[in-house]
């Protein structure tokens, strides 16, 4: 059943267009480049098409009843300004590029680049590629340059957008990769334009009505994984998908246009894009960045947003979604804090509507930790870059820890035991996904695409898994990073994991196997000791913690064959952009060893 508000939200937002992608009644131009009449391409009896969408939502942002879709560096930008803005990079991207080329009205599926730090001419440089027919692939500024570059050789992009703040480490990479670069024209910010006329609302919806109408199983965005089980593989989301997506988040965790949601998250991965951009604009909520992650700049937001006296800002931050270190660290930061503040903060994060939490699997004393101060349950949910999210525990009902729970709406999952038996609700196996979300390709390898899938369309998502007696989710791991082959057993490194963070000197954990002649693999423990563990055991001169120390704690808790036989202490855990660890790696430097 659909409940989400929006019916509420008197304004449907721009990023609606997409919608029509997927349901448009009246057939498309075909081909590219073939002219067809707007009357043809805008007639379909649902007010659900394109124009009739996107109309609806520009008469709505004029002058009386403007609405802010992002809040960045002090600034606010409308659905009007982005639309306006959107268009601008399109024909930008027309002009230099498609205009006098034979044949060609639109980019033809050309790959652009978009590099800008979390911002209004982000979203709009995505916007502006998909009005003009291109595929979009989001990149992030803090890839090494390396990655940058297999990225775009990959990709094979031949335009990049980008703000004028990078303009000359762009030029150089550009230059390199035999792309060209164009900057996105600065978006006037709602303080600084005022009201809109309803001359301009009228002339944006002629000129997006002008603009490239995709088909819905057109290639609309490339996407490239963490990298965690290999190199990147750009995985190729069509308009389908993506809208979908969006439609799915938004009713399943009931997004609407009075939501506002602080997001710290990077904008290249499904997580930071989707469930904390795309869907809430999809809603017509404020999508507020906080482009670098600040443990003192989230727990103040929350504050201002909550004031002691009991009041709400009219700004207040309704929507939080992170990875676990985030939860770790704002933990971290919670404890510093004086009485006072701590009694403070915790009051204003509680009243907030959701906090979600995901990306990798969330440490049960955080999960606990964070219940005890905030009274939030974190919503933990699974998903991928493949088909964005496919699991998620309920926003109303149990939230049941140590589990992603049950499939979301439209989504279809099983599981494929290793012997390829029949499954059964409590088996272990591999998790298998079909879903209107699924992607359409991997860039460039079709054999990996085939391999990818089995019979009837279910995508292999190489994570093992199982299901509880109540039929939620247990993700055990990646099944060739966190699947271990010790003695003949099958162990989950996650439950490893899971068990050892309880221990008091442990602040994080990463359990890999080693190759082992005896036993094929042996259970080795990485350990990140807690501060004053680090300290006392600087004073006192000896380990925070032993493996003996350890081997001996985890007795009562860990069958034998699970217990750690190799320990090392370490500083920090080598985490990338998500705070994934990449254990893949991570093995083979120990290995060396
Ligand atoms: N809530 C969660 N709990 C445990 N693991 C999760 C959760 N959410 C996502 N994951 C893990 O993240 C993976 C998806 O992340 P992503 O698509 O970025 O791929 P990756 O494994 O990090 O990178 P690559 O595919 O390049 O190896 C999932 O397959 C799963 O292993």
């Amino acid at each position: 059943m659909n409940s989400f508000k929006a019916s509420n939200c008197s304004l449907p937002p721009l990023i609606r267009f997409l919608s029509s992608h997927g349901r448009r009644a009246s057939p498309r131009p075909g081909i590219l480049g073939v002219f067809t009449p707007r009357s043809r391409l805008f007639s379909g009896p649902s007010s659900n098409t394109f124009m009739e969408v996107v109309k609806t939502v520009l008469m709505q942002a004029s002058a009386t009843n403007e609405r802010v879709a992002i809040r960045a560096e002090q600034k606010s930008y409308g659905y009007l300004q982005l639309g306006a803005s959107a268009l601008n990079v399109s024909n930008l991207l027309h002009n230099k590029y498609v205009k006098g080329t034979n044949g060609m009205r639109y980019l033809d599926g050309a790959r652009v680049g978009i590099v800008a730090k979390p911002s209004a001419e982000f979203v709009s440089g995505i916007l502006g590629t998909w009005l003009c027919g291109g595929v979009a692939v989001p990149l992030a500024l803090s890839y090494p340059e390396a990655e940058l570059f297999h990225v775009m050789n990959d990709s094979d992009i031949s335009m990049i957008l980008s703000t004028q703040e990078h303009q000359q480490l762009l030029e150089n990479v550009a230059a390199k990769c035999s792309s060209h670069l164009s900057l996105i024209p600065a978006i006037t910010s709602m303080e600084q334009s005022g009201s809109a006329a309803d001359n301009m609302v009228a002339k944006l919806i002629g000129e997006i009505e002008d603009s490239r109408i995709a088909e819905g199983d057109d290639p609309a965005l490339i996407l490239y994984t963490s990298g965690t089980t290999g190199k990147p593989k750009g995985v190729v989301h069509t308009y389908k998908s993506i809208i979908s997506q969006v439609q799915i988040l938004t009713e399943v965790w009931e997004y609407t246009c009075s939501d506002r949601l602080l997001h710290c998250l990077p904008l290249h991965h499904v997580h930071g894009l989707f469930n904390a951009l795309l869907a809430p604009l999809y809603a017509g909520a404020v999508v507020e960045f906080m482009p670098k992650f600040s443990v003192h700049g989230v727990w103040q937001r929350w504050q201002e947003s909550y004031p002691k006296d009991g009041s709400i800002a009219d700004d207040a931050i309704t929507l939080f979604t992170g990875v676990p270190t985030m939860y770790t660290r704002l933990l971290q930061g919670y404890e510093k804090m004086d009485l006072d503040l701590q009694v403070a903060s915790a009051s204003a994060a509680s009243k907030l509507r959701l906090m979600m939490c995901g990306s990798s699997a969330l440490p049960y004393p955080v999960l606990k930790q964070w219940e005890e101060i905030t009274g939030h349950r974190l919503l933990e949910r699974y998903g991928m870059t493949e088909f964005f999210m496919a699991l998620s525990n309920p926003l109303h009902g149990i939230r049941k820890e140590a589990t992603v729970g049950k499939a979301l709406p439209r989504v279809e999952v099983k599981i494929i035991p290793e012997d390829g038996s029949a499954t059964g609700t409590t088996e272990v196996g591999e998790l298998c996904v079909r879903s209107p979300s699924l992607f359409k390709e991997y860039w460039k390898q079709p054999k990996i695409t085939k391999e990818s899938f089995i019979d009837g369309g279910f995508f292999k998502t190489g994570d093992t898994v199982m299901v509880d007696e109540d039929g939620y989710y247990i993700i055990l791991g990646r099944t060739n990073a966190d699947i271990m082959k010790v003695g003949g057993y099958k162990l989950s490194a996650l439950e490893i994991e899971a068990v050892l963070l309880e221990h008091e000197v442990v602040s994080e954990c990463c359990i890999l196997g080693l190759p082992d002649k005896a036993y094929g693999e042996v259970v080795c423990a990485i350990i990140v000791p807690q501060p004053d563990a680090r300290r006392r055991s600087e004073q006192e001169l000896k380990p925070a913690i032993s493996l003996e120390e350890l081997q001996n704690w985890s007795k009562e808790k860990l069958a034998p064959y699970k217990i750690p036989t190799k320990l090392f202490l370490w500083d920090s855990l080598p985490r990338n952009a998500m705070g994934k660890v990449n254990k893949k790696a991570l093995k083979k430097l120990l290995e060396g060893q």
